[in-house]
């Protein structure tokens, strides 16, 4: 169900957890808040959820605000981090809970547990205690708890948080592929920025209690509206130089000629090290430098190399690898480094 947050703000004393968040999220939507910790997140989705009253705003569900309801009355399917299951409930149980609260009938409970937990591809589990599961499977289970009762809204603070990198990554994925088929309105919390653009429709970018920016991953990626954003989201140069006459001087590089126009002053350019050039690949690059290779990091499907300019800065390249590739270039080696205008993205100022 569509969910809108209008000019929420919370105070605890004198810090403004949530500083005036406005957020629209679509039925069916799966938007992520993302941002580093102390920036809201939990704030606003405990807003959302009605664990927190805002002391400015209104929280709006399918158009009903819903601001001052108890959580039990927003009908919202949730998992934390550390939701634990009950413990001395079977999954078949834990599972059956939220119906149970509502008061359906025996033979609905029986139909809808086990559709939730075939979902979750736990149908041969419902006998179990939850101590008899792993981590990941206790984390479906949940799962299946948030959504068995159709929930207006379901909200993940984190889920995965616990979990090692294989079993986040399949879950991540599971988690998708439900809310997809299920078409759930959800909001999602992290801080792994890489979570956050696997998974979303949209992302909302969160820092010091408001939202920086929203957007679908690959525009906040490709063209961030803040610095900010910029540096969470993915890796990042962020080139500093003057702009006059559509060019800009920027230390290593030389000249830049900008697409677009710009005033002149000066100017932030984002650089994704993915965009970089080395040694024969730059030398058809319009904007070159050399640079000298103080760092590489093999990572299997590519290298990071960090490059110190030589005219200042350091640079950090991401070249593809295959497996014929030669080994990246070693530490102290001097190249060519280049990149063409297109690949850059002024941030704005503010
Ligand atoms: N109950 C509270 N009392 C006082 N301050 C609080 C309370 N809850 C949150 N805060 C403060 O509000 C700010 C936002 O906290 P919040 O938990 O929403 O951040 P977060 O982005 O979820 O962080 P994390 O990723 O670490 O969980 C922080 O500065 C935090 O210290």
């Amino acid at each position: 169900m569509q969910l809108s947050v209008k000019g929420v703000v919370r105070r605890f004393g004198p810090v403004a957890a949530l500083g005036g968040v406005d957020l629209d999220v679509a039925e069916g939507e799966f938007l992520t808040i993302l941002g580093p910790s102390g920036s809201g997140k939990t704030t606003l989705l405990k807003t959302v959820a009605g664990f927190e009253v805002p002391d400015e705003g209104a929280v709006l569900l399918g158009g009903e605000d819903v601001t001052l309801s108890p959580p039990r009355r927003r009908d919202m399917g949730m998992v934390f981090q550390n939701y634990a299951l009950f413990p001395h409930m079977t999954v078949a149980q834990n599972v059956a809970f939220p119906l149970e609260m509502r008061r359906r009938p025996r033979e609905e409970i029986g139909r809808r547990v086990e559709e939730a937990l075939r979902l979750v591809e736990l149908q041969a589990f419902g006998a179990r205690l939850p101590r008899q599961l792993s981590g990941g499977q206790q984390q479906r289970v949940a799962l299946a708890r948030a959504v068995v009762f159709g929930p207006r809204l379901l909200l993940l603070d984190e889920p995965f948080g616990a979990l090692d990198r294989k079993l986040r990554e399949a879950l991540q994925l599971e988690v998708r592929r439900l809310q997809r088929r299920l078409r759930l309105t959800t909001l999602f919390i992290t801080h792994d920025q890489e979570e956050a653009l696997i998974m979303s429709d949209r992302i909302a970018v969160m820092e010091g209690g408001r939202i920086e920016q929203v957007g679908p991953p690959a525009e906040l990626y490709a063209r961030p509206a803040t610095r900010f954003v910029a540096d969470f989201l993915g890796e990042s140069n962020l080139l500093e130089g003057g702009l006059r006459d559509g060019v800009a001087a920027v230390p290593g590089f030389g000249g830049v000629p900008l697409p677009g126009s710009h005033p002149p002053g000066a100017v932030t350019l984002l650089l994704r090290p993915e965009a970089l050039r080395l040694a024969a690949d730059a030398e058809a690059a319009p904007c070159q430098g050399r640079g000298r290779v103080v760092e590489t990091i093999f990572l299997g499907l590519s290298a990071k190399l960090r490059l110190r300019m030589e005219g200042g800065g350091e640079v950090l390249a991401r070249v593809p690898l295959r497996p014929s590739s030669p080994p990246p270039a070693p530490e102290g080696a001097t190249m060519l480094v280049g990149f063409s205008p297109e690949d850059v993205h002024v941030v704005p100022r503010r």
